[in-house]
């Protein structure tokens, strides 16, 4: 029965009731601060959702735990319906990629664009116990490059002989060669300039649409989301304050803060 759910909302991702906190300190003394209060998010199958919100509302932590690299307090994280924080299920996160604003300390400055993209590859081969197929990952090396629109004379470079866009494609290709289901973007456009990021951001439709990827893409900028997303949260404060399930009725928000973030982009 719960199997039939599943597939018929076609949900790949589940949080639910998401808490964290972190002990801070401010002036000497320690003080416990709610940074996630009770988040609650499905994502669809093939479709992108965007967080956007104000500096420090939560979105990165949040992503952090989505992705399972930290746990929350309470709450739950399933993928295809598997808690991804058990570690029977330590699997999932093999179904799961992560692209960061920060790709240049992303990236080991002393790995080649060729081991760059192939690291990942390495390692699930390492954690599954298999004999290293040198062959099969030069070949997917060499694939993903084009992929991602550069030419294979870009494999031999270092990360400081590329440009920022060149380098966050490089990242994107080693992204998605373990061929996850999944892809958080945090803020993975943002130091970019305008008319790269819509490289970028058009790269990535393309990738979703050829490799049937999800998205969840955490930006500040509501014109990466209307980009891209097919529906947005707008997170203040370590809660969700409003959701649009369908990016086309953007125009029909109702909380002040949504609207905030949105006059940049819109006339009301
Ligand atoms: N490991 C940590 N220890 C203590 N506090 C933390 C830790 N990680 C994050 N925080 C705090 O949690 C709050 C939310 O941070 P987070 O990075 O998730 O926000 P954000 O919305 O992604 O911000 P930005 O858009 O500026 O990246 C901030 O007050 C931050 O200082």
């Amino acid at each position: 029965m719960n199997k039939e759910i599943k597939n018929k909302n076609n949900i790949l991702l589940k949080a639910s009731n998401i808490t964290k906190s972190y002990t801070q300190k401010k002036f000497l003394k320690k003080f416990v601060k709610t940074v996630l209060n009770d988040v609650s998010l499905s994502l669809e199958q093939g479709k992108c959702l965007g967080i956007i919100g104000e500096s420090g509302s939560g979105k990165s932590t949040l992503g952090r735990i989505i992705t399972g690299i930290e746990k929350a307090d309470s709450g739950i994280v399933e993928f295809e319906g598997k808690n991804i924080h058990q570690k029977e299920n330590r699997n999932v996160k093999n179904d799961i990629s992560i692209v960061f604003q920060n790709y240049v300390s992303s990236v080991n400055p002393r790995f080649s664009v060729a081991q760059i993209i192939a690291e990942p590859l390495i390692i699930s081969f390492q954690v599954n116990k298999s004999k290293i197929d040198k062959k099969k990952i030069d070949d997917e090396v060499k694939k993903l490059i084009k992929i991602v629109g550069l030419s294979e004379e870009f494999l031999e470079r270092f990360p400081n002989e590329l440009s920022g866009g060149q380098l966050q494609r490089v990242c994107i290709a080693r992204a998605i060669v373990t061929k996850p289901k999944f892809i958080l973007l945090d803020e993975a456009v943002s130091s970019l300039d305008v008319s790269t990021q819509v490289e970028i951001l058009d790269l990535l439709q393309k990738l979703k649409k050829e490799y049937n990827l999800s998205y969840i893409f955490i930006t500040h900028d509501l014109l990466t989301i209307t980009y891209i997303c097919d529906s947005v949260i707008f997170f203040k404060d370590g809660k969700i304050e409003e959701k649009i399930n369908d990016i086309r009725n953007l125009k029909n928000i109702k909380k002040d803060y949504s609207k905030r973030l949105l006059e940049a982009v819109i006339e009301f």
